[in-house]
């Protein structure tokens, strides 16, 4: 698990970690790192042309470190100082002494040409959107020939939300120090941030315990574990799925579909496209009737193409009023956001699955800080939320969060949502922490995303189709982190 550390828990941790090592040897650290990451960008540093944006704090230093690293390496640095005289005195002797130029705001700053863009403006310690001055910068790095390449945070994002509240720094890569900051990997920032690099600082041993985490491959594999041979079709958890209607029969095909092909233990359907399910998966075992008469499982999924009238509402009370883990989706939320007391209070595990506009239903939009708001509705109803999304968050009531790190917007296609409601009932079936059994289906269906578009555009049918293949990649060596 990757932990994903708020700006107070680093500068907590940079705290300690300052007082016990010498003065000017953390940047050091950031800075080296942040120079080497450069280099690897670059492929060479003799020849090259390097534009540093300054800001008046730390983040500017780092900035002027790095540029000093490049500039004894033979590149061409200039420095451009949005506020002279705060500019990190120490960090801007190193450059001049590596031979490097600096340049005022209005001066030649070298954008035109340069191969890199350091966005050294502000870090942790900004707040709000870009001043003008740095805003117009940021702009022409933007459009100029430099890879653009932000140190710690792209200037203009929260780092804690990923909020962007005007201008922003828009970086391929960001170089973050010490942990990875949740504004980097969720909402508008994520954008911003591009691919990130983490530098070890040495902040790890005095960092708390994170909130937030991002999992990987080896993480989800441990709930994709083959069955053994003391497993029948019943020991691993059985799935029950009431999605599907005769208007939207395809939503109940998808969401058994998904559910048998993460895990091919037993699933059961209820409800009025049972049709459609038997022909398609005949490995189902399907009832017209109602959830009571599907016979034993260990979750319900229940919403998918299920319709609003006072039939879905009834049989949503009665797998509510079940002691078994419920998965709440599509037109399920709908119901769930008029009635909130369904699902307040029960027992037994609800994850609630909603895009931007069934998250409103319930109160208000997510906004900019899509973590908060997720894990606001998870306290309020006592359910794990899972808003979905280009980086899906989930939240459970405790508090506990998840950003996924996977996926691709190939995935924004009808049916989708539906593919992805039945890989977390089937992973909440095996008795799973709901939370995790959620971050988890977030992640495979991501990878299960990636997997399909890699030959082209894809439809929701295609996901479950290559789940196999995809289980099979994430339980072995993995895909590499940068396809997340
Ligand atoms: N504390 C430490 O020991 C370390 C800090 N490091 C670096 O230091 C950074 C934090 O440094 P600081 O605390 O000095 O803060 P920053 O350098 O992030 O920003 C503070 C400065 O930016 C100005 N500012 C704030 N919002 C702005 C906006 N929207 N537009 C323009 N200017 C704005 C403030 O007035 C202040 O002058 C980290 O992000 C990291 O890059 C690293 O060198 C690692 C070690
Ligand atoms: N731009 C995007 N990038 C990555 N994933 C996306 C994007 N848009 C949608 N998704 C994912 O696709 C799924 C869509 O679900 P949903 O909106 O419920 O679709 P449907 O109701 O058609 O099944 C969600 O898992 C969501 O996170
Ligand atoms: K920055």
């Amino acid at each position: 698990m990757i932990g994903l550390s708020t700006v107070a828990e680093v500068r907590a941790a940079e705290d300690v970690l300052l007082a016990a090592t010498r003065e000017g040897a953390l940047m050091q650290r950031a800075a080296t790192g942040l120079a080497t990451v450069c280099l690897r960008l670059l492929g060479r540093a003799h020849g090259t042309r390097a534009t540093l944006l300054v800001g008046g704090g730390n983040n500017g230093g780092d900035a002027l470190f790095a540029g000093a690293h490049l500039a004894a390496r033979g590149a061409r640095v200039t420095a451009v100082l949005l506020d002279p005289a705060r500019a990190h005195p120490a960090g801007l002797a190193a450059l001049r002494r590596a031979g490097g130029r600096v340049a005022g705001p209005d001066g030649d700053d070298g954008l035109d040409r340069a191969d890199l863009v350091l966005d050294g403006i502000v870090g942790i310690g900004g707040r709000g959107g870009l001043r003008p001055e740095a805003a117009r910068l940021a702009q022409r790095a933007a459009t100029g020939p430099g890879l653009t390449v932000a140190v710690d945070v792209p200037s203009g994002v929260d780092a804690d939300t990923g909020a962007v509240g005007g201008a922003a720094f828009p970086a391929l890569h960001t170089v973050t120090f010490g942990a990875v900051k949740p504004g980097l990997v969720v909402g508008e920032g994520r954008g911003y941030a591009g691919t990130v690099h983490l530098v070890d600082i040495g902040l790890g041993p005095h960092l708390a315990p994170a909130r937030a985490h991002q999992l990987t491959d080896a993480d989800v594999a441990v709930h994709l574990e083959p069955p053994g041979p003391g497993d029948d079709k019943y020991s691993r958890g059985v799935v029950g799925v009431v999605a599907g209607s005769a208007a939207y029969p395809g939503a109940g095909v998808l969401c058994t579909g998904a559910a048998l092909r993460t895990r091919p233990g037993l699933v059961r359907h209820a409800g009025p496209a049972g049709d459609a399910v038997r022909t398609a998966w005949p490995e189902v075992i399907v009832t017209d009737g109602g959830p009571g008469e599907a016979g034993r499982v260990q979750a319900w999924v229940v919403g998918p193409g299920a319709g609003t009238d006072d039939a879905a509402r009834r049989v949503l009370a009665e797998v509510l009023a079940t002691d078994l883990p419920v998965v709440v989706d599509a037109d399920a939320l709908t119901l769930a956001a008029r009635e909130p007391a369904l699902v307040r209070g029960r027992g037994a595990p609800t994850v609630l699955t909603p895009h931007d506009r069934e998250f409103a239903r319930f109160g208000e939009p997510p906004g900019a800080d899509r973590i908060g708001s997720a894990r606001r509705l998870a306290a309020d109803l006592g359910a794990v939320v899972l808003l979905k999304g280009d980086a899906t968050v989930v939240a459970g009531p405790d508090g506990t969060a998840f950003v996924n790190a996977t996926g691709t917007s190939d995935l924004a296609t009808a049916g989708s949502g539906d593919v992805l409601s039945g890989i977390l009932g089937s992973l909440l079936a095996t008795g799973a922490p709901a939370a995790e059994a959620a971050a988890a289906a977030a992640h495979l269906h991501g990878r299960a995303g990636q997997v399909a578009a890699a030959a082209g555009p894809i439809v929701a049918g295609d996901l479950v189709r290559r789940l196999p293949e995809t289980v099979g990649r994430v339980r072995g060596t993995g895909l590499p982190d940068s396809e997340a």
